[in-house]
């Protein structure tokens, strides 16, 4: 990693975990850095400190994290952070969705008009790593009208991060290969794992709709079969007082 004067940094802190810096002096052993907030003037090793994208201080977050320049932890929680203040709580980092618990009701994230809108929704293409190798040659049939027509107005991960979305993206798959899928729902105690896998189920019960063979509705069956998820274990834990 190279530092100069001038690169922009993330400096530990205490208090705030990671604070945005700005290196002023460097050599081999020994960094001087200046805080963003300009009232703290560090000197500290290279090792110690992880480099910031200049572009991160100009937008509100970005919806997939594999778009950051510098995948590192400061990175994360700070663009997190952001999106989380501006009540986004979910963001993507590859085909995985990070979801924050917002300690607060957000109806208008569930209602029917967005499962309407996450119903067959495109998930896939922004997940998409591109990697370039030089052919060392011309090849213009690669880049001709022809081709830029075709691409014009493709979808490419048409709809913000959502839950939805990945509920959708599994039944798709199943719908269309015929095969089970998995979604591991991960966190710590209170992260939101129920509640999360709740909206899930929510979702699927409506893009699933009812077995012929049933008189209830895949909804109803579903909310059904809840109480006796919720009886096994029902213990409290210092991050929540419904953990199961
Ligand atoms: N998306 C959300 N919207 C609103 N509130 C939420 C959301 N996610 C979590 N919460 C709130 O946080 C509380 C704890 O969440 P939840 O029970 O899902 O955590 P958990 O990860 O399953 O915890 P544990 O591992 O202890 O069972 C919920 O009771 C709810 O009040």
């Amino acid at each position: 990693m190279s530092l100069r004067k001038g690169s922009k940094v993330w400096v530990p802190d205490r208090d705030f975990a990671w604070l945005p810096a700005e290196v002023l002096e460097s050599s081999n052993k020994q960094l001087r850095v200046q805080t963003d907030s300009g009232n703290k003037i560090i000197v500290i090793a290279p090792e110690k400190i992880f480099p910031r994208d200049a572009d991160e201080d100009e937008h509100g977050g970005v919806e997939d994290m594999t778009r950051l320049a510098y995948l590192n932890e400061p990175g994360v929680l700070y663009n997190i952070r952001r999106r989380y203040a501006l009540n986004d709580i979910y963001t993507y980092t590859g085909s995985i969705l990070i979801a924050v618990n917002p300690f607060t009701k957000l109806p208008h994230l569930y209602n029917n008009h967005m499962m309407e809108q996450y119903k067959g929704a495109q998930f896939g293409e922004l997940r998409s790593i591109l990697i370039a190798v030089n052919p060392f040659t011309k090849l213009p049939h690669l880049y001709n009208n022809h081709m830029m027509e075709q691409y014009k107005g493709a979808p490419f991960g048409e709809l913000s991060p959502h839950v939805f979305a990945v509920a959708d993206a599994s039944y798709r798959a199943m719908m269309n290969e015929g095969r089970s899928q998995s979604i591991l729902v991960s966190g710590e105690s209170g992260a939101g794992k129920t509640e999360t896998t709740k909206l899930i189920m929510q979702y699927l019960t409506f893009v699933g709709g009812r077995a012929v063979s049933d008189d209830r509705t895949v909804e109803q069956q579903v909310l059904e079969s809840n109480p006796l998820l919720e009886a096994f274990g029902n213990a409290r834990t210092s991050r929540n007082d419904n953990s199961r």
